[in-house]
């Protein structure tokens, strides 16, 4: 089966309806409690009620007092919930009991953390799909035929949607064959196979594995280095991010690595107060080798889990500073063989192409691991994922979706393909998926 195909069953798939426990039997009333979680306890109800009105703050303005949010990353390595199963109320268990066992508590609880994974999706992607849909609207209002007229449209169209050249030229000839492959006429038909190269793109070249963020071993010290140019938003990913290992029971430090901006370090700080996170600082114009030095070995003394570290906003072209993060690197890799584990370029997707030419200057000077794209949800051009994983070859690992604190979340290609496509993709909106992705993000 096709990763469309997978979409699409696991997308209009509607599991409640064929299973004869009601939602509020599966899911247990008392708060679900496990020695290895340290999210605060929360009834599953109330964290569905919780993602639903959506109240968390504002990253910039949020307080310590979050615990209405359950995000993906908050989801540590055990399942958020007792490992005993509710026991279900005799009245409830009828002949088809087996069917009972078949929708364990967990799966519900889990169900419900996904349907709200994906409405973050749905919306940090509003502007994108709304492009879109726009986009291909108007190519098929004036559509007579599947000439090469029409693929011209085409290409222009993707390109337009900053899929990318590379892309847009891939997908119009592979569209070609399709099309003639299918005999396809139809408007319908054209766009559903236009869709489907789209999704079957992110599907190619194992996807799925290297999406996945490296943690070291339990016990070693993982160390994340976070680049990119002015302003693409490493600062605020890395005071979300911290907030969201911090809460799933890591023992996070930061480092102000970016002491060029005086401001900078003082927003690192700030983040550092929200989440009660320790910051490794220095005054602005010190050596940042130095501070990010004291950073490691600060955090190999006292035992911390995860060190992450802020440089300054940099041009890609700029050879001094480019030779400084080399030498940053360095340290980190002196002190701690296996480190940097990730070596995440930060991109703004409201910057469209100019993401793609930054991150094709970043691969060439740095071991870049992995993508951070911010600002989704300010974005109208969402296909520029698609430009980076298929130009570049570089896995897009988590994703900024919004302002709030837990709007930074792991990149999942479904999710995100169906947010982009929902109005096309031919399904019942958003339900549970199997995807456990998410949780095994954090080790
Ligand atoms: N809407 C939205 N805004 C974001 C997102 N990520 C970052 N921002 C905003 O982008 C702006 C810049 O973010 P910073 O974190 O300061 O960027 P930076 O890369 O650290 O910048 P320098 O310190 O200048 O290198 C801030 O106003 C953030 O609130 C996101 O995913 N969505």
């Amino acid at each position: 089966m096709g990763l469309f195909d997978r979409i699409k069953k696991a997308f209009s798939a509607e599991p409640e309806k064929e299973t004869p426990v009601e939602q509020d039997q599966a899911i247990p009333e008392t708060p679900v409690e496990s020695d290895a979680t340290p999210v605060e306890s929360q009834t599953p109800a109330e964290t569905a009620a919780a993602e639903k009105t959506e109240t968390d703050e504002p990253a910039s303005l949020a307080t310590e007092d979050d615990s209405e949010t359950v995000s993906p990353l908050d989801t540590p390595t055990a399942a958020p919930v007792n490992s005993e199963p509710e026991p279900v109320e005799a009245s409830a268990v009828t002949e088809e009991s087996d069917a009972i066992e078949e929708v364990p508590e967990t799966e519900a609880v889990t169900g419900d953390m996904q349907a709200a994974e994906t409405k973050k999706y749905d919306d940090g992607l509003e502007k994108s799909r709304l492009t879109f849909g726009q986009r291909l609207n108007a190519l098929f209002a004036n559509f007579r035929s599947v000439d090469e007229a029409f693929f011209d449209d085409v290409e222009e169209m993707l390109i337009e949607a900053d899929v990318g050249y590379e892309t847009a030229m891939k997908i119009a000839d592979e569209l070609r064959d399709e099309v003639k492959l299918r005999n396809v006429k139809k408007p319908e038909a054209v766009s559903q196979a236009i869709v489907e190269k789209l999704v079957d793109l992110y599907g190619q070249e194992g996807q799925a594995e290297d999406n996945q963020l490296h943690f070291a071993p339990q016990g070693e010290l993982t160390v994340f280095l976070f680049v990119g140019v002015n302003g693409a938003g490493k600062t605020t990913s890395i005071g979300k991010f911290a907030h969201q290992l911090e809460k799933a029971g890591k023992k996070v430090l930061l480092a102000a690595g970016d002491t060029f901006r005086a401001g900078a370090i003082e927003q690192l700080q700030e983040w550092g107060r929200r989440d009660n996170v320790p910051v490794v600082a220095s005054a602005a114009g010190s050596d940042p080798a130095s501070v990010v030095y004291d950073a490691v070995k600060r955090a190999k003394e006292e035992q911390f889990d995860i060190l992450l570290v802020d440089t300054a906003g940099r041009l890609q072209n700029n050879v001094n500073l480019m030779k400084e993060l080399e030498k940053v690197k360095r340290i980190i890799t002196r002190e701690v063989p296996a480190a940097p584990q990730e070596v995440l370029l930060v991109l703004d997707a409201t910057t469209g192409q100019n993401a793609l030419v930054q991150a094709k200057q970043f691969k060439q000077t740095t071991d870049v691991t992995g993508i951070v794209l911010t600002k989704l949800d300010g974005s109208a051009k969402g296909g520029i994922v698609l430009a980076v994983r298929t130009e570049l070859h570089l896995p897009v690992k988590m994703v900024g979706l919004g302002e709030q604190m837990n709007d930074l979340q792991l990149f999942d290609p479904n999710r995100f393909v169906y947010g982009l496509f929902k109005d096309i993709i031919v399904g019942d909106g958003p339900q549970k998926t199997a995807d456990t992705d998410v949780s095994q993000a954090i080790k």
